[in-house]
């Protein structure tokens, strides 16, 4: 592992600040609970076990080989779970490239993909630390009833993992399903290095163990040489303001940023002095915002395999909790969005309602103020606050509509300041406590999208399409509840919407 960068020469090892940080990295490899104050000591207190998941994962081994011998001839594995649950899995299967279909979300569009590939020769991993995370019980009820439907019994072609006594795990054992219980003293976010990661890994045939071994050599050697992870971390909490770049650009790791901007915006998007992630696709040079990179050049380089990447990035975010003086391990806003989410699933009683918009331009309905795109795109960008951000929310279909996401950089470009591009409802799992919890700063544009289908969910009277209007609409109220400015476009016809959009970002 190799720290370099633009930004090193401003890491002064005799600031007491800097001093301070390397108490706490000691206090830290010694599982200190008490690091984060006593308001977060209780939760610390069951949350520090991703310390030692380089080696007390090695237990899982023998059940992972067994896992992988049962499954070896079904070629296609899908993988259910939101936030920690996936975004770990899908940077290593993406970084060994190994195929892995990651359902993260509630677009009946997207899920459509899913269910495309031959049942017969189909795993499914149900993923679920708290087992009750809406997106992933719909998918696993769809899942369940496919294989039924198909001829085939579930318990075959699935495999839950969860902790110990959540309801699904509960349910699973019950019904005869194969559980892998993680560790429950390990948060969502941190547990890529538990069976979060590593069931879906093993299942398409990475090796686990070269990944433990290199999470705990690079562990092994930062506890020798603490400089390495403190000097990050005071880079990012002292030197970097609200606001980090992270690419995978040139590093042979693709989806680690969307895996490390989980970890710090939902760490550290709380009592309003967070640090953002803006994940960008190419190195850039922005000086008004820190930069970070795997590769190449940037204000920070973190050269380091994977696994070590994992154990280094979860490090520093405990050490910058301590230093912003917050606890890195809750996400108090987080359950806002999923309550109004609730409401209005139960207000609709499984019916979609017809929302009309006050003004709508070509395949665009505009919820929010302007009367046609360019103008409403006009507003918008004028109440953008000084120092503020953007958050672009596409609840959309990440596969097929991925060029939406083109409206990042180019709104970036056009407005000079901060855009960060969420897929719907995955966001709501990462970004999503930060727009809540962090600086309150930010302005939101959501783009939602009629889709092509509907797909129901059994045992609900609600199915996907109205799931993820719930989910939009729900975020919204959270965010309108704070008097933010909010924007929703609606995609009456996706494809010519987008067009619509991109074409309206260029112009402005
Ligand atoms: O694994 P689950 O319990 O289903 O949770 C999935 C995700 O849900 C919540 O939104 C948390 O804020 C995330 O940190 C977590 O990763």
């Amino acid at each position: 592992m190799k720290i370099s960068g633009h930004a090193i020469k401003y890491i002064d090892r005799s600031d007491v600040r800097y001093v301070a940080l390397t108490q706490v990295h000691a206090r830290l490899a010694k599982k200190d609970s008490t690091i984060w104050g006593p308001a977060a000591q209780a939760e610390a207190s069951v949350r520090l076990n991703w310390i030692d998941l380089p080696e007390s994962s090695r237990d899982l081994l023998p059940a992972l080989d067994a896992l992988y011998a049962k499954h070896r001839d079904k070629g296609n594995v899908v993988l259910c779970g939101m936030g920690g649950s996936s975004l770990g899995p899908e940077v290593i299967a993406q970084s060994f490239k190994k195929k892995l279909f990651i359902l993260d979300s509630t677009d009946p569009d997207y899920v459509a993909h899913a269910l495309k590939g031959d049942l017969a020769k189909t795993v499914v991993v149900v993923s679920s630390k708290s087992g009750s995370t809406i997106e992933t019980a719909s998918q696993r009820a769809l899942f369940e009833d496919a294989f039924t439907q198909a001829g085939l019994a579930p318990h075959n072609h699935m495999v839950i993992v969860t902790d110990p006594d959540s309801p699904l795990d509960k349910q699973s054992r019950a019904a005869g399903f194969t559980v892998i219980n993680a560790d429950p003293n390990v948060g969502g976010r941190f547990s890529v290095l538990s069976a979060f990661g590593l069931v879906p890994s093993a299942l398409i045939g990475v090796d686990v163990s070269i990944l433990l071994d290199n999470a705990s050599d690079a562990k092994t050697a930062f506890l020798k040489d603490p400089t390495l992870v403190v000097d990050i971390a005071y880079l990012l909490a002292y030197h970097a303001g609200q606001y980090l770049s992270y690419t995978d650009d040139g590093s042979a790791m693709p989806g680690l940023s969307d895996w490390a901007e989980q970890l710090v915006a939902e760490s550290t998007g709380k009592n309003q002095v967070g640090r953002l992630p803006v994940v960008i696709e190419k190195a850039a040079s922005n000086p008004n915002v820190f930069s970070v990179a795997y590769a190449g050049s940037a204000d920070l380089v973190v050269e380091a395999d994977l696994a070590a990447q994992f154990i280094i990035w979860e490090w520093v975010t405990a050490l910058v909790g301590a230093a912003l003086e917050l606890d890195p391990f809750n996400q108090p806003n987080v359950t806002e969005a999923k309550e109004q989410t609730s409401a209005l699933l139960k207000e609709w009683g499984g019916v979609l309602p017809v929302f009309t918009a006050p003004h709508t331009d070509g395949a665009v309905e505009i919820f929010g103020e302007g009367v046609d795109l360019a103008n409403s795109l006009k507003l918008f960008t004028q109440g953008i606050h000084k120092d503020g951000y953007v958050a672009i929310m596409a609840y959309l279909d990440r596969k097929d509509e991925a060029r939406i996401s083109e409206i990042r950089s180019m709104l970036s470009e056009k407005i000079g300041k901060p855009v960060t591009f969420g897929w719907g409802p995955r966001f709501l799992h990462s970004t999503g406590q930060f727009h809540k919890g962090g600086q309150q700063n930010g302005s939101f544009l959501q783009i939602t999208g009629t889709p092509s289908t509907d797909i129901a969910i059994p045992g609900q009277i609600f199915g996907f399409k109205t799931l993820v209007a719930a989910q939009a609409l729900g975020d919204g109220k959270a965010l309108a509840s704070r008097k933010y400015p909010l924007l929703r476009f609606n995609l009456t016809n996706r494809s010519a919407g987008i067009d619509q959009l991109l074409d309206a970002v260029k112009k402005i």
